[in-house]
Parts: C-alpha cells; sequence; structure tokens
C-alpha cells in the first residue's frame, strides 16, 4: 500500500492507495467513525457492485450503516440532491465530529463534501473513491460543488476530507469508458509540469488501462502525491499555481455545458479534449511546437479518448463555446486566464489571451476532419 500525506497547513491527512480496502474498510478509518450508525452516500451502480463489502466491515466491527443511493450521473451534483442529504444528515443526528463516508466517483466525492462543508458549518468527511477520476483527483484537495443552469461547479466550498481511502480493487468494476475518462486527469499531471511523467504514460497508459496491477498502483500514488504537492502549495488557489490543475477544463465545462452535463461527453473526456485544444491553440500562438502538440493529441486519441472537436457532432460555433466559458471561475475583472503551454510539462497561465481568437480558434477546430 503507498500512503501520501496531503500536508494542507496544519490540517494534514493521509491518502491510502491499495488494493482491498473496501473489505477492510473499518480498521482503516482508524477510530474516525466514532458511533454506532455510519452515514454512507454512493450511488446505484457502486451500492450494487461493493455495498455489500463495505456493509460487511461495517457490520463486523459494530456498525451501522445508513445509506443514502443517489441516481448515478453529473445531474446528482444538483441543489435538491444537496437539500435533500443535508436534511437527511440532519434527520440522522449527525454532529460536526462525526464523519459522513463519500463512497463513490467524483460526482458523489464533490456532493458529499459539499454537504459535509455546510452541515452545522462542517462535519468531517472520509473519501472512499471507486472510480480511477476520484483515486486520482477529485477526492483529493477538498473541492466540492454541485453544478447549476448558468454552468459547471459554481457553486461550493473548499472543505479538506479527513482521510482519502482509494481501494485499487474497485476499478475492476468500473467501466471501461469511465476508466478512460479517469486516465485524461492521469495524464494532466504530466501535461502541467512532469514530461517525465508523460513519457512514462506514453509507454505504459495502455497496459494500465488493461489492468496491470503494479502500474495501477504507480499511476494513482503518482497522481495523488503530484496533486498534493500543489494543493498544499495553493489550497485556495489564490496564488495561480492550483490553477495549473485546470489545465483542459476551460474548453472542457464549455463542451460539458454545451452537451447539457449529459452521459454525451464525461468530465475526463471533456478534459482529455480541453487539453488537446489547448496544446493545439499554445502551437497556434506559437508557444508550443506543432509537433508537441499533435503528440499530445495522438496520445489522446490513440488512448481512446476524443482529440477531435469536430467528431463530437456539435451544432454551434466557437462564439457559443466562449459564452460558456464566460462562467469559468478562473475570470478575473473580466478577463479570463487561460491554462496554455510552452511544450509537454510546461503548462503555465496566460493572461493575454483573447476570447475573440479562441473563438476563431474554434470556429477552425469545429471543421477540422477528424484524423
Ligand atoms: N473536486 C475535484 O477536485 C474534482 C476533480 C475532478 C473531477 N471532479 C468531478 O468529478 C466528476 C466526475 O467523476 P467520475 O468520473 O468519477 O464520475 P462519476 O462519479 O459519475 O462515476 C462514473 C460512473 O462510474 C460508476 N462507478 C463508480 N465507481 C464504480 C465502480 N467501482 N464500479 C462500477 N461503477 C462505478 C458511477 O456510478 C458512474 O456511473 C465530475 O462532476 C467532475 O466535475 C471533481
Ligand atoms: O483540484 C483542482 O483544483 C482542480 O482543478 C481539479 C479538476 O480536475 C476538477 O475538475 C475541478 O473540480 C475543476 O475545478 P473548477 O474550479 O474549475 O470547478
Ligand atoms: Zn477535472
Amino acid at each position: 500500500m503507498a500512503v501520501i500525506c496531503v500536508d494542507i497547513a496544519g490540517r494534514p491527512y493521509e491518502v491510502r492507495v491499495g488494493a482491498g480496502l473496501l473489505a477492510e474498510l473499518v480498521p482503516n478509518c482508524r477510530g474516525l467513525l466514532r458511533k454506532r450508525g455510519v452515514p454512507i452516500v454512493t450511488d446505484a451502480h457502486v451500492h450494487a457492485a461493493w455495498g455489500e463489502v463495505v456493509e460487511r466491515s461495517l457490520r463486523d466491527n459494530g456498525h451501522e450503516p445508513h445509506w443514502r443511493i443517489l441516481p448515478a450521473g453529473e445531474a446528482t451534483k444538483s441543489w435538491d440532491e444537496l437539500a435533500a442529504t443535508v436534511n437527511w444528515l440532519l434527520e440522522l443526528g449527525v454532529e460536526r465530529g462525526d464523519s459522513v463516508i463519500a463512497l463513490g466517483g467524483g460526482v458523489i466525492g464533490d456532493l458529499t463534501g459539499f454537504c459535509a462543508s455546510v452541515l452545522k458549518r462542517g462535519c468531517k468527511f472520509i473519501q472512499v473513491p471507486t472510480t480511477l477520476l476520484a483515486q486520482v483527483d477529485s477526492s483529493v484537495g477538498g473541492k466540492t460543488a454541485i453544478n447549476t443552469p448558468a454552468g459547471k461547479n459554481l457553486v461550493g466550498a473548499f472543505h479538506q476530507p479527513s482521510l482519502v481511502l482509494a481501494d485499487l480493487s474497485a476499478l475492476d468494476t468500473l467501466p471501461r469508458r469511465d476508466l478512460l475518462a479517469g486516465y485524461a486527469e492521469v495524464v494532466k499531471y504530466g501535461l502541467i509540469d512532469d514530461a517525465d511523467f508523460f513519457a512514462w504514460c506514453d509507454a505504459n497508459a495502455a497496459a494500465m488501462i488493461d489492468g496491470d496491477a503494479a502500474l495501477r498502483e504507480y499511476a494513482v500514488a503518482h497522481s495523488v502525491a503530484s496533486k498534493a504537492r500543489i494543493v498544499a502549495e495553493d489550497e485556495f488557489e489564490t496564488t495561480g499555481k492550483r490553477a495549473l490543475l485546470n489545465l483542459g477544463h476551460t474548453f472542457g465545462h464549455a463542451l460539458e455545458a454545451e452537451t447539457g452535463f449529459s452521459a454525451r461527453l464525461l468530465h475526463g473526456e471533456g478534459v482529455a479534449l480541453g487539453m488537446v485544444l489547448a496544446a493545439r491553440y499554445s502551437a497556434r500562438k506559437g508557444l508550443m511546437s506543432q509537433a508537441s502538440a499533435e503528440h499530445v493529441a495522438r496520445h489522446i486519441g490513440e488512448i481512446g479518448l476524443p482529440a477531435s472537436l469536430s467528431a463530437l457532432g456539435l451544432e454551434c460555433d466557437g462564439r457559443a463555446l466562449v459564452e460558456h466559458m464566460l462562467h469559468d471561475k478562473k475570470m478575473d475583472a473580466g478577463t479570463l486566464p487561460f491554462l496554455l503551454m510552452k511544450g509537454i510539462g510546461q503548462t503555465y497561465l496566460d493572461r493575454e489571451v483573447s476570447l475573440d481568437d479562441v473563438a476563431l480558434f474554434l470556429d477552425g477546430e469545429l471543421a477540422r476532419s477528424p484524423a
């Protein structure tokens, strides 16, 4: 098992990465479950696959699980589910010192974490991520949120978990499409500031996706360590450092909005395509070589993620996508800083990007024939 410490000032917590952690949930929670009743928020798919294993660990250790089983999918990150779940926690009598367990992917983690942040002005929560995406990204760092009609993650809070338990066995039941979507956030760490890790991804991603256990453990632990390092430096995204984790997201969130936050485009798929667009836009501006940008596009496409905007079949123009971007949380006094690349592993925040130029670039990408 790998243990990574997220060193947030004064409130450090552990991320444990290994196989079999769900079956040993209670011993791994190390005293955080202080009452007999334990609230667990999950979704229907995860409950079907792992509910029994978790229930057994709780009952064998003298606990009674209180399940809240939500519909799977992005639509669950909503005002309605937030209100209903907070009311449910209040009815259960959850106190500030109690821990709520978030068992699932990023949707469950983001919603449950947000509930925990507002319940009695903040109670504890434990992230038990069951998707690759949640294990390498969303369970770590304390961003929690719901979506609103205006856009993605527009209402939320920074609220760190007390513990993260990433059971690699959970990935065995994850559909391939969701594994691939999670991989986008893995390779993101290479593109941000770690060219050696991008080279590792080039060499090993296919075998990792196909199930090689050692490669999966390395990919998850390395990604968590990268995220922990960045978050420890800039917990609240104020210095520009944490914003690097948003590589591909300004494009990606706009595409998610344009496709109605539906299963047509998963978050990780939007990020993958967003990173290709960020690379190509960087090349268009002469920041990065065309060859490096196409290397990024090839890597994303060959693994099975979307690498072409025209292939999405959108019926909008570049301007419409830019309109979505105006809701981006990085907007600052009317300008939108963009994550661009000077090369693979050399991402930086560019404050001089013209949205008119981005719209023109997107028009070109919408018309480009898929490779
Ligand atoms: N807070 C953050 O820092 C952060 C970071 C990245 C992404 N996110 C958010 O995370 C969300 C995406 O997360 P996701 O990709 O995990 O999606 P998800 O939570 O929707 O899970 C994907 C699918 O896999 C199913 N599933 C989960 N675990 C399973 C398992 N072990 N076996 C079988 N099925 C399983 C789910 O039911 C769902 O159908 C988005 O809302 C995104 O905005 C947040
Ligand atoms: O943890 C972060 O910081 C990230 O940006 C990680 C992203 O992968 C994640 O999708 C995050 O929720 C996006 O943040 P947002 O602030 O753009 O909503
Ligand atoms: Zn993301």
